[in-house]
């Protein structure tokens, strides 16, 4: 199966997803300066229920928080988006050191790591029927700097030697996300896609302008996952990212002036 290594990384993707290659592909590297300011985009409004929190799990590409999506008490509504995304999940994306990591890039500079916060379209009845339209997912992007501790990842870090391995699951209970945003939710957004495989052209991306903070010890636990299952050779989960893909024919539009 596809992963980050040389012989299944991205670079290799296109041979078993050809949309790899496609017009709206995602990350990018965002300039501020090519960005249009937009009057008309809404602040963000991400209204989360921590009851929806259920599990925390290792799926060999990164790890992620899944939360109960049956009903809408954990949406994103306004921003660039209209009518109402639920949140499904939301993992990260991270380098074996701390000048790689995120997926988006800034005028070419990395973060060590970037959080994604995926959401659905509730015009469709699933996930996966979302997935697969133009306007079925909406991904929140927050980049990671290092700098002082964030306790609001701490929760994240103590699930994780539950999870070390390729398929490891433990619950994850009352967690609200809205601890990991910034406190400016100035973002930029353009369309694009999902980041792995199958890369379906279904993502509105809203990427905050401002990052988070991460410790280089935090960072240390992050890199401490494996890629690999309990039975098989370890492998440190580290530069699960994908490099910046061509804009192409696309705009990137600024919330903020
Ligand atoms: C839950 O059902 C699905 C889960 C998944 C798993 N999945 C795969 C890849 C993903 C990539 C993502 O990319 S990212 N990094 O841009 O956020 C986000 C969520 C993903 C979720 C895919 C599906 O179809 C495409 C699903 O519907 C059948
Ligand atoms: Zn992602």
């Amino acid at each position: 199966g596809w992963g980050y290594a040389d012989h299944n990384g991205p670079e290799k993707w296109c041979e078993n997803f050809p949309i790899a290659n496609g017009p709206r592909q995602s990350p990018i590297d965002i300039q501020p300066s090519g960005a249009s300011y937009d009057e008309s985009l809404k602040p963000l409004k991400l209204q989360y229920d921590p009851s929806t929190s259920l599990d925390i799990l290792n799926n060999g590409h990164s790890f992620q928080v899944t939360f109960a999506d049956d009903d809408d008490s954990s949406t994103l509504t306004e921003g660039p988006i209209s009518g109402k995304y639920r949140l499904k999940q939301f993992h990260f994306h991270w380098g074996a050191s701390d000048d790689k990591g995120s997926e988006h890039t800034v005028d070419g500079k990395c973060y060590p790591a970037e959080l994604h916060l995926v959401h659905w379209n509730t015009e469709y009845p699933s996930f996966g029927e979302a997935a697969s339209k133009p306007d079925g997912l909406a991904v929140v992007g927050v980049f990671l700097e290092i700098g002082a501790d964030n306790p609001n990842l701490q929760k994240l870090l103590d699930a994780m030697d539950a999870i070390k391995c390729k398929g490891t699951q433990t619950s994850f209970t009352n967690f609200d996300p809205t601890v990991l945003l910034p406190e400016s939710l100035d973002y930029w957004t353009y369309l694009g896609s999902l980041t792995t495989p199958p890369l379906l052209e279904s993502v509105s991306w809203i990427v905050c302008k401002q990052s988070i903070s991460v410790s280089l010890e935090q960072m240390k636990k992050f890199r401490s996952l494996l890629f690999t299952a309990e039975d098989e050779e370890a492998c440190c989960m580290v530069n699960n990212y994908r490099p910046p893909q061509p804009l192409k024919d696309r705009e990137v539009r600024a919330s903020f002036k």
